[in-house]
């Protein structure tokens, strides 16, 4: 463990040179002596590369230096001490919370307690008493022998070392101090698990860590939730982004406690406003209330953070928009598509929700299985709840009208443009004339396709809503007893 902290510090020393060196420097260097207190002398000069996270520390810590007056009126948080190797005389102490960070962004407001959670060895110990705060000389050297001190602390990337993330060691007063315990937890987010029951382990086959900028991730205050830290850079290592829609962003994940990859969903813009978190949140209540189907998008959880709302759910493949098509779809690819989702449809409207923005880039693949997503304008089918049409291509006219006296219809329609959309190859308009025949039910003939396949279409785009098929109609039509295939991607 300590090799491999040493190796990241980049010096070629062993960890002993360093401590001899460190005693050495206690002899020889300048202690400077502020009433009774000893600063740690500054180590020797390292040669390091200079890193964003180092860049970072010294920022906060010339902020603090500009805005801390001298005689702070904070409590002085004691020395952490995470090196129990290292001999330090019990005055040694370095003001971490001066060297890291202006008091206010991480000191609590109490008088720091002992670390209850996972250190149940210090439950029993009491806070030793801080010492008096005296005004301090601060220079860049006593912040750069800090930062060393830190860079040991920082958990390493093998297994076992990585326990240093969660159990800072104990320092001889027993005593970890909160701040240190923050700084740490937002320094560096929790290393990634391999999870063993996944088999085809390639595709998790990532190195968080391989990328030094990604250690430093969670550091950017921006990112940070109201208690300071970042739960999706916490849980999540985040491998790419998949997805983008009006409202959000969607990203390839890989959770690190379960090793396992998922979507997370992150809003745009800034919801400041209860109501607009309201609105937001619809989507999450109408997949939590769903439950689970296997043609419906898995969700797991959601949060808020930085006034956004991330929903973490089940990574597909893609969507089904004729983006991701190689070649114009054969009609059993289609009929395959259109029958999972009229059952996924059936399964939401038996419990009284809509989908109200049923469209290709809705509905998305994974190993075959076509699943819908996208619950961002659900609602209820009694219309007791405000009602937002989606994507305007795929709506029908009476919603167009503020007619929503049959809703489950709506997503019938919505399911019919769909699917013309994707046999056709070329995407629906959103007005003029071809946008009005449509909704008229003045549907050109598709050459090449049976008669039964286009009868069912004209009827799911039929402009009176009560003639289009339920979804249980739909779904048990004996098209789709026929043998279909899947969707070929590029
Ligand atoms: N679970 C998922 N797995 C894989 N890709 C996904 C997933 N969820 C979303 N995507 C991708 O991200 C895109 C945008 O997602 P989504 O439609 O949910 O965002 P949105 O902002 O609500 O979109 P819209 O503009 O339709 O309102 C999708 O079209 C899809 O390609
Ligand atoms: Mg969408």
């Amino acid at each position: 463990m300590k090799s491999t902290a040493l190796k990241r510090r980049r010096s070629g020393s062993s960890r002993k040179e360093t401590n001899k060196r460190m005693k050495g420097s206690l002899a020889t260097h300048l202690s400077v002596q502020l009433g009774q207190i000893t600063f740690k002398p500054p180590l020797p000069q390292i040669n390091t590369d200079s890193s964003r996270f180092q860049t970072l520390l010294d920022e906060v810590s010339n902020d603090a230096l500009e805005s801390t007056p001298s005689t702070s009126s904070f409590p002085s948080a004691t020395v952490l001490d995470f090196d129990a190797d290292v001999n330090v005389d019990e005055k040694d102490f370095i003001l971490s919370q001066d060297f890291f960070c202006t008091p206010d962004y991480i000191t609590p407001d109490v008088p720091p307690l002992p670390v209850t959670v996972g250190f149940n060895k210090l439950e029993e110990l009491s806070c030793p008493k801080s010492p008096e705060k005296i005004k301090s000389v601060r220079s860049k050297r006593q912040r750069e022998a800090a930062l060393l001190e830190l860079e040991d602390d920082l958990p390493v990337e093998t297994g076992t070392e990585n326990q240093a993330a969660t159990e800072p060691h104990i320092n001889k007063q027993g005593y970890v101090s909160q701040s240190a315990v923050a700084l740490r937890c937002r320094v560096m987010p929790p290393p990634c698990m391999k999870n063993p029951y996944i088999k085809d382990a390639s595709e998790n086959d990532v190195d968080p860590f391989g990328d030094r900028r990604s250690k430093c991730a969670v550091f950017f205050p921006a990112a940070l939730g109201g208690d300071g830290l970042s739960r999706y850079r916490t849980d999540f290592h985040e491998i790419e982004q998949i997805g983008t829609g009006n409202f959000s962003r969607v990203f390839k994940v890989l959770k690190r406690i379960d090793g396992c990859m998922y979507a997370v969903k992150c809003s745009t813009r800034k919801l400041y406003q209860d109501t607009e978190r309201q609105k937001a949140l619809m989507e999450v209540q109408a997949l939590a209330a769903l439950g689970y189907h296997v043609n419906i998008v898995g969700y797991n959880t959601s949060w808020f953070e930085n006034e956004q709302l991330y929903i973490q759910m089940e990574l597909c493949d893609h969507n089904i928009s004729i983006n991701h098509s190689s070649r114009p779809c054969a009609e059993g690819e289609v009929l395959e598509a259109m029958h999972q989702i009229a059952k996924a449809l059936q399964f939401i409207h038996e419990k009284g929700i809509v989908h109200l923005d049923v469209k290709p880039e809705n509905i998305y693949v994974k190993n075959g299985i076509y699943k819908l997503g996208d619950f961002g304008c659900a609602s209820l089918l009694d219309g007791s709840l405000p009602i937002e049409e989606g994507d305007a291509r795929y709506m029908p006219q009476e919603i167009l009208n503020d007619n929503h006296d049959h809703l489950d219809k709506v997503d019938i329609f919505s399911l019919g443009a769909t699917i013309y959309e994707i046999i056709r190859g070329s995407t629906l308009p959103d007005s003029g004339p071809y946008f009005q025949n449509l909704r008229e039910g003045k549907l050109p003939l598709l050459p090449g396709h049976s008669m039964q396949f286009q009868n069912i279409l004209k009827a799911m785009l039929d402009p009176d809503p009560v003639r289009r098929p339920s979804a249980k109609e739909l779904a048990g039509n004996p098209i789709f007893n026929r043998p279909h295939r899947t969707f070929k991607t590029k």
